[in-house]
């Protein structure tokens, strides 16, 4: 079997172009565009990049996006009190605050500071405790455009094995509850799991998100399944590639994501999503 591709890219692109055309409809309506406030702290070149692309994402569909840039050396009192005045903002429906922070900010505080009607990001307990209960509010944008992509397969989702390899909280956990939700049967495998190569391998639905460049090889798929690379990596020649050896995959899959133009551009079609959601439109 040649895998068939999930174009993330273009689907984004589609996604955008909807969202596009709902923003117009309210400011034709004479209400307010939905904005984003997203928190970038420190130098880190690869935030800067995956911030610079939100907001251009957002200009593009038209949503009031503002950038806070803060030096490396913020302190967590600093930054809690931009949280709080981005919560009381009117003008604000989703706040991000870029991880990873610097070490004297602990994340977990800033992020329960987020209201969770503004969580866009989907990281604030009360929003993954939704989440775990079948009930979503905000949905973490990683898994929700992973959702989004497994739709356009056209094949359902219902009673497969799937098996996700990685448990943080921004990707893996909330990855294995939306396979849930959906009635999947989940394995969700870590750096003690034993025989990953077996597990991996009665996979009806394989989703990757460790951070090692193409880690999972050929034969680690099983003929026919779905394959969901979340990984963004440098190889050794400096190409941006996934978790996952994608031409050696592809021979057996049925589906699976390039990298990049994957799951990357889904994230950020999630983002607009969720922001156009907390807005109430
Ligand atoms: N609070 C928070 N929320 C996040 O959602 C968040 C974060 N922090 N920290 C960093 C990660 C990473 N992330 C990506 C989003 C889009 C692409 C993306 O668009 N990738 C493109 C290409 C990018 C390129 O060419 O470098 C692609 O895969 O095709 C990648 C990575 C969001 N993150």
């Amino acid at each position: 079997m040649t895998a068939k591709i999930l174009d993330g890219k273009a689907i984004a692109a589609e996604i955008r172009g909807d969202i596009k055309t709902r923003v117009a409809a309210l400011r034709d309506a004479g209400q307010r565009p939905p904005g984003l406030a997203v928190v970038l702290i420190g130098e880190d070149p690869a935030s800067q990049v995956y911030v610079r692309n939100k907001d251009k994402a957002c200009t593009e569909v038209g949503f009031h996006s503002e950038i806070h840039r803060l030096p490396t050396t913020t302190s967590q009192t600093e930054l809690l009190a931009l949280v709080d005045r981005l919560n009381a903002d009117p003008k604000i429906d989703g706040i991000l605050v870029q991880l990873p922070l610097p070490p004297q900010i602990d994340a977990e505080a800033v992020i329960e500071r987020i209201d969770p009607a503004k969580d866009v990001d989907g990281f604030h307990p009360y929003n993954v405790g939704r989440l775990v209960l079948r009930m979503p509010k905000l949905r973490s944008c990683t898994p929700k455009g992973v959702m989004t992509l497994l739709a356009r397969t056209g094949q359902g989702l219902e009673g497969l094995d799937a098996v996700v390899i990685g448990q943080s909280n921004i990707v893996g956990r909330p990855m294995a509850l939306e396979l849930l939700a959906a009635r999947c049967s989940i394995t969700v495998c870590h750096s003690r799991t034993k025989d990953l190569a077996a597990k991996a391998r009665g996979a009806d639905l394989l989703v990757v998100a460790i951070g090692r460049a193409e880690f999972v090889p050929g034969d680690w798929i099983k003929e026919g399944a779905i394959v969901i690379d979340v990984g963004m990596n440098r190889n050794a020649a400096g190409r941006l590639v996934g978790d996952v050896d994608f031409a050696a995959c592809a021979e057996r899959a049925a589906w699976i994501t390039p990298v990049p133009g994957g799951v990357g551009p889904m994230t950020i079609a999630s983002l607009l999503e969720n922001t156009l959601e907390a807005r109430g439109a």
